[in-house]
């Protein structure tokens, strides 16, 4: 016979059955599907066979007939076309669940038409009111479809003609839409093809709020307010393209953390540069309306600050708006020593740390470790630490890792450690301008991404609110670990980089630049450059961890960022003689003394139990 069991899948038995039914040989339609080797036990199985053949010859009663595949209402109602009722029995996701018609692609398809969103369309729920039969049936790719209608449509005659493959060949390429050209050919037509299913069809109007949270549904599919709910106003795409479009001024549309950040300076942030009340009130946008109260509120920078190369006053929350410490007061810092005046400045913010500048003083053993200038331990003088080149700074990282045996968690652990602590002394969360203290975490490919990523979680236990950007994630372990631990302590991770450096102005008190390290080679390649060249107009301070990203290691670059704070790990890279920002730290206190011996670096001494030393 023409149907071989592999063959004879419920697809094939729907088109052999209704094949035969459209041919009206329903003698002929009986005898074969009673043939075992044509059908599977499971789609040819006795109720089926009862309820098909009694539907066809006029079965009397409803018992005969599987209730789920089958139910003498459905077939009833195919007999007397009341087709709405057959497609409602049609929604069966069983029979939905082809490769030709799986749910996704079928609710799709079939909801083009009648513009049931993806909710409403999963088989369960998507009943006649939803999609009209009419509709269904026309564009439905199922099973019981196929035959009833395309089938009909196309007139087949002989069961020759509705085995899988003939069916899709035959049947629809009257249709124009065989086995592969179903989801393309004809659901293109349809606006429904599979991969652009997003981007067509839900471009229009069927865009609802899981479509909207993928990268499509952003620009594109969510342009009209209607669609803009909580669900999609969740990610910053949102807010600043499509929430910013549409100014979303209701707490309905943009949740409270969008409100108060993205969203709000996306639409008032701007307008609050010139006016700070003017779009923000208490409840919409607290975060941004207290850096703007600040901002307008406070003197000009000048007044207060002296020289602020390059950043405007008004957006330089931490390094402008600080009230110049008097001298007998950073004397006084001296004399107590860092330890106290950490704890001072976590309270004081502005008065006692780095916020309140003294004139630039290095932070070394004379604030509090009661250690000799001259010497450390080692031997090692205090002078000036040798600046490696790329190649160097490479093989003492090898060496560390080869010889020494430490493995790259470890020392990541405490280059990230030592991150945070730096810009903790540096930038404490009394001296932002936002509070919470928000900081935004850049995070690059490779180690130096992962020194960020350790450097968001420390930051966050030590109150600040790290918000991380990490684009191009390695797939290896100590990545997805450092992500993972990352998002489960409630760091948010930003699918898409502020496009404009002003909202990262009016959302964040800091940068930290964790892009590149010393393995940075040639130029910037995309995302990281449309990054950098935004990150270069922002007015926030930049904290740049290894190396200032897009910086030559040993040249620099002096037209690229222009960070105010350098960690430099393990020893400084010969780019770090350019650096011209306030804070040079050195972190990773890891090097074993005779590493730092046989490659001469010359490092001052830590003070005390500290892993973060101020150079320069
Ligand atoms: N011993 C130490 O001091 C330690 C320092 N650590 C940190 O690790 C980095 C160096 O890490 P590495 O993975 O070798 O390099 P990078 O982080 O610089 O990133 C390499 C990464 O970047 C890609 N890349 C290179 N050039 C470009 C470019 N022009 N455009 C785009 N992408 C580029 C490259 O393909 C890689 O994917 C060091 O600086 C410290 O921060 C360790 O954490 C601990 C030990
Ligand atoms: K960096």
């Amino acid at each position: 016979m023409q149907h071989k069991t592999t063959l004879c899948n419920a697809m094939q038995h729907s088109a052999t059955q209704h094949s035969a039914m459209q041919s009206n040989a329903v003698q002929q339609h009986c005898a074969m599907q009673h043939i075992a080797n044509q059908h599977g036990a499971m789609q040819c199985n006795t109720v089926q066979h009862s309820t098909v053949q009694c539907k066809v010859t006029q079965r009397k009663t409803t018992l005969q007939c599987n209730a789920m595949q089958h139910s003498a209402t459905q077939h009833s109602a195919m007999q007397s076309n009341a087709v709405q009722q057959h497609c409602a029995m049609q929604r069966n996701a069983t029979q939905c669940n082809t490769a030709q018609c799986n749910a996704v692609q079928h609710s799709a398809t079939q909801h083009s038409t009648v513009q049931c969103n993806a909710t409403q369309c999963n088989t369960a729920q998507c009943n006649t009111k939803q999609c009209s039969a009419k509709q269904h049936c026309a564009m439905q790719c199922n099973i019981v479809q196929h035959s009833t209608v395309q089938c009909k449509v196309t007139q087949h005659k002989t069961t020759l003609q509705c085995n899988t493959k003939q069916h899709s060949a035959t049947q629809h390429s009257a249709m124009q839409c065989n086995t592969a050209q179903h989801s393309t050919v004809q659901c293109k037509a349809m606006q429904c093809k599979t991969t652009l299913h997003n981007a067509v069809q839900h471009s229009t109007a069927q865009c609802n709020a899981t479509q909207c949270n993928t990268a499509q549904g952003n620009a594109k599919q969510c342009s009209t307010e209607h669609y803009c709910n909580a669900t999609q106003s969740n990610t910053v795409q949102h807010s600043t393209m499509q929430c910013k479009a549409m100014q979303c001024n209701n707490t309905v549309q943009c949740n409270a953390l969008q409100h108060s950040t993205v969203q709000c300076s996306a639409t008032q942030h701007s307008a609050m540069q010139s006016d700070a009340k003017q779009h923000c009130n208490a409840t919409k946008c607290n975060t941004v309306q207290r850096s703007a109260a600040q901002r307008s509120g406070a003197p000009h920078a000048s007044d207060r600050c002296g020289a602020a190369p390059r950043r405007s006053p008004q957006l330089r929350p931490l390094r402008a708006c600080a009230v110049r410490v008097p001298a007998p007061l950073c004397r006084m810092r001296a004399r107590l020593g860092w330890g106290l005046g950490w704890g001072l400045g976590w309270g004081l913010g502005l008065l006692v740390a780095a916020g309140g500048r003294c004139p630039r003083r290095v932070w070394g053993p004379e604030w509090g470790w009661g250690r000799s200038p001259q010497r450390d331990m080692h031997g090692q003088s205090e002078g000036r630490p040798r600046y490696l080149g790329q190649e160097e700074a490479q093989a003492i990282d090898q060496e560390l890792f080869t010889d020494y045996k430490f493995s790259v968690d470890q020392l990541m652990e405490l280059a990230g450690l030592s991150c945070a602590t730096a810009i903790a002394k540096a930038y404490p969360p009394g001296s932002f301008p936002t509070s919470p203290p928000a900081v935004l975490v850049v995070c690059g490919p490779g180690n130096n991404g992962g020194d960020g990523l350790v450097c968001a979680r420390h930051l966050k236990m030590f109150g600040y609110h790290p918000t991380v950007h990490y684009p191009k994630r390695p797939n290896k372990p100590l990545f997805e670990g450092l992500t993972t631990q990352c998002q489960k302590m409630d760091i948010p991770f930003l699918t898409e980089f502020p496009a404009e450096a002003a909202l990262i102005d009016g959302l964040y008190g800091l940068v930290v630049d964790a892009i590149f390290g010393f393995s940075f080679k040639g130029a910037v390649r995309e995302p990281f450059g449309s990054i950098l060249s935004t990150l270069q107009s922002v007015t926030v301070p930049i904290a740049s961890i290894d190396i200032p990203s897009g910086w030559d290691v040993e040249k620099g670059r002096a037209d690229g960022l222009r960070p105010d704070m350098l960690i430099s790990l393990t020893a400084p890279k010969k780019a770090a003689v350019h650096f011209s920002g306030r804070y040079h730290f050195l972190g990773g206190r890891f090097v074993p003394a005779a590493l730092q011996e046989k490659y001469g670096l010359n490092l001052p001494p830590y003070p005390g139990t500290e892993c973060i030393l101020q150079l320069p």
